[in-house]
């Protein structure tokens, strides 16, 4: 029988439970170290004469498992599983730049990972530049001989917008630069970049492949060799692991993502049909509408469109703010991907640590809410914001 539907893969699990007591769910290895043999066994396994687990920053069964398990959905070589998303971020690009290079980055990323380019530029002379990544000419322009990596997230945190993966993979390839995709908006549900011809990708998995905000946690996909290296270097000496429950924890959310992630796209579309002819309502970014200027590449690009839409408030930050305080049933929360609805102002929350110009830049107004539409009934989130326009306005 051949390889089976992406739908069931996130069921089915790797291990021998024929070594685990027939157990149907992988064991929690909730340990920090293993015993050995002996102390031969020791040097063997600390050598790699022998395989075999030897310390859980090292390496951890309940890890494994996620870790194949990702890097199987993502149609990836190897995957490694961090603390957090930022870890799973500075861990590849910490790996894939030294000092002198150069990284492009997609004109709006998280605001913490704009943050730690900040930081690299400024201690470690690993510079960058923002740009809008639809233009072929633009990119080929921005690109400098010490340019190492393109960096994207697509959609874009929090703008919604999209970057054509096609387009800056081909060029990527032909000028010999990585391409690193930020994959949290769509989970390998909605979008495999990999496939594209990404070298890499990235997940803060404390979203949607965890889906019950009961997670902080990231997972990198990509190389083998490259994996292992980074697997042996930036994170073992770094250290930012994820730990066996955490771990345990995403094995069982990945199990709904599938039926998780068709129950948010028909949640936001049904919000957005609603939204979309708010008065209250300045702009609506969701790549589902079709007056989304890039809603045919959401088409092309994407399975579906996703959960989130972020859309900007008649009277700035204050009507924002207001807004977000009449809510209910939505919850004024950062994060996105969870069962519950969770709103938040990236201008003051998410993209606090961005310089103002450079928000802008964004596109990111003191206007700008993102609104993460949840599994609830949706007729409810629609009457809870429904109810907090007429108190607003
Ligand atoms: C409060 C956090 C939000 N985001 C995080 C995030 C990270 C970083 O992921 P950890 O938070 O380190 O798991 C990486 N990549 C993307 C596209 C993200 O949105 C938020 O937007 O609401």
């Amino acid at each position: 029988m051949g390889k089976k539907e992406l739908e069931t893969r996130l069921i089915h699990s790797y291990f021998d439970r024929k070594q685990h007591y027939g157990s149907l769910a992988h064991p929690l290895y909730q340990t920090s170290t293993f015993v050995f043999d002996d102390a031969q066994q020791g040097e063997a396994r600390f050598s790699g004469n022998e395989s075999g687990y030897i310390y859980s920053r090292l390496g951890n069964p309940t890890v494994s498992e996620l870790e194949k398990k990702m890097a199987d959905l993502e149609e990836g070589e190897e995957a490694i599983a961090f603390a957090s998303g930022m870890a799973a971020v500075s861990g590849v690009l910490i790996h894939l730049l030294k000092a002198g290079d150069h990284i492009l980055i997609s004109e709006g990323v998280y605001g913490c990972t704009f943050g730690f380019l900040e930081m690299v530029k400024e201690k470690f002379n690993i510079d960058f530049d923002l740009m809008e990544m639809n233009s072929e000419n633009m990119i080929r322009t921005m690109i400098r001989p010490e340019t190492k990596v393109l960096y994207v997230e697509t959609p874009i945190n929090p703008t919604m917008k999209l970057v054509d993966l096609e387009m800056v993979i081909k060029i990527a390839k032909e000028e010999g630069i990585r391409v690193v995709v930020d994959n949290t908006f769509c989970s390998p549900y909605l979008q495999q970049p990999l496939t594209l011809g990404a070298d890499y990708v990235i997940h803060s998995a404390t979203k949607y492949i965890s889906g019950h905000g009961d997670v902080i946690a990231g997972i990198a996909v990509g190389p083998a060799e490259e994996m292992e290296t980074i697997r042996m270097t930036t994170q073992k000496d770094i250290g930012g692991v994820l730990g066996p429950f955490d771990a345990w924890l995403l094995l069982r959310g990945l199990k709904t993502l599938a039926l998780r992630m068709d129950r948010h796209c028909y949640n936001a579309r049904y919000v957005f049909d609603l939204l979309k002819d708010n008065p209250n309502v300045k702009n609506i970014f969701y790549p589902g509408d079709p007056n989304f200027s890039q809603h045919e590449l959401a088409k092309r690009q994407m399975k579906d469109f996703g959960g989130l839409i972020s859309f900007e408030l008649q009277g700035g930050k204050e009507a924002a703010q207001r807004f977000m305080n009449e809510l209910k049933v939505i919850q004024v929360a950062v994060s996105l991907g969870d069962a519950e609805s969770l709103i938040q102002h990236p201008a003051t929350m998410t993209h606090s640590v961005v310089p103002e110009v450079e928000r802008k830049k964004m596109g990111i107004t003191n206007s700008l809410v993102r609104l993460s539409v949840g599994l609830e009934s949706p007729k409810d989130v629609w009457n809870d914001m429904k109810q907090a326009f007429d108190k607003t306005y």
